[in-house]
């Protein structure tokens, strides 16, 4: 597990950004495995000012996202779907018919499920994934449990998840149960993985990953340590605490 750390998030997000747009020009048909959350929304503004002031070219990317609200619809505000075109995909010159993302409101969601994984393997594979990491160390919605699941699953809400995901919504009561998330599987699957973390709420966590010494189900994101190409990047503030 190689580390970076920055002094603060907007240069680890420009750190972020940077070996993405090195990943693209080396190979611009890439699939970009992407996460959602309030950490990667520096990378992606970043990409953005890459693409309008370098010309950075997302026309022949693939990308797969992590995770899914079970029950939202895509144009529900805080569905993922409506945070990744608000965030990032309207900005670009992405392909639409290029961008996946779970379908919360699948009439059969184990189905769904399957086919997502199905579809990522056809798609070539996730060459780069991104990844944010919760404050109790899920990564997706992989959230500590006594077994994780390997492929695409349909997965409950921790409370805690719940509760750290009530600040983007009126109310906690408003917070899904239930998401949709890529397997421990699907993403360790990924050839490359970049995971970003900052401020001091993750410091606990990160601190515990960096520990580097063992891996538990309880802490799903020690399972990037079997992964032979994973790179961390903090800011002070998360590495620090
Ligand atoms: N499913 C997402 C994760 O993919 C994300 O990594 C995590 C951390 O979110 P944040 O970046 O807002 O701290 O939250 C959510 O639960």
């Amino acid at each position: 597990m190689k580390v970076i750390v920055k002094d603060d998030y907007e240069k680890m997000s420009k750190e972020a950004a940077n070996m993405i747009k090195e990943e693209i020009n080396k190979k611009p048909n890439i699939v970009l495995g992407l996460a959602t959350g309030s950490t990667p929304v520096g990378m992606y503004k970043e990409l953005i000012r890459m693409h309008k002031e370098e010309g950075l070219d997302f026309s022949k990317v693939t990308t797969f996202n992590l995770d899914e609200y079970v029950g939202l619809d895509e144009n529900h505000p805080n569905s993922y779907h409506y945070f990744m075109k608000d965030i990032f995909f309207n900005h670009v010159n992405i392909n639409m018919d290029n961008t996946f993302i779970p379908n919360g409101k699948a009439e059969d969601l184990e189905r769904h499920c399957k086919e997502y994984d199905k579809l990522i393997e056809k798609k070539g594979g996730i060459d780069v994934q991104i990844l944010g990491i919760g404050e109790n160390g899920h990564i997706a919605f992989n959230e500590p449990d006594k077994e994780l699941n390997v492929g695409t699953s349909v997965v409950n809400l921790t409370q805690s998840t719940i509760e750290a995901n009530s600040r983007f919504f009126d109310s906690i009561d408003e917070v899904p149960t239930k998401a949709i998330s890529m397997g421990i599987g699907t993403i360790m699957k990924a050839k490359k993985i970049i995971l970003l973390a900052n401020g001091k709420r993750k410091s606990e966590v990160i601190k515990k990953l960096l520990k580097g010494d063992k891996i538990t189900t309880y802490l799903p994101a020690s399972m990037l340590l079997l992964h032979s190409d994973v790179t961390v990047i903090v800011d002070k503030e998360a590495y620090n605490g």
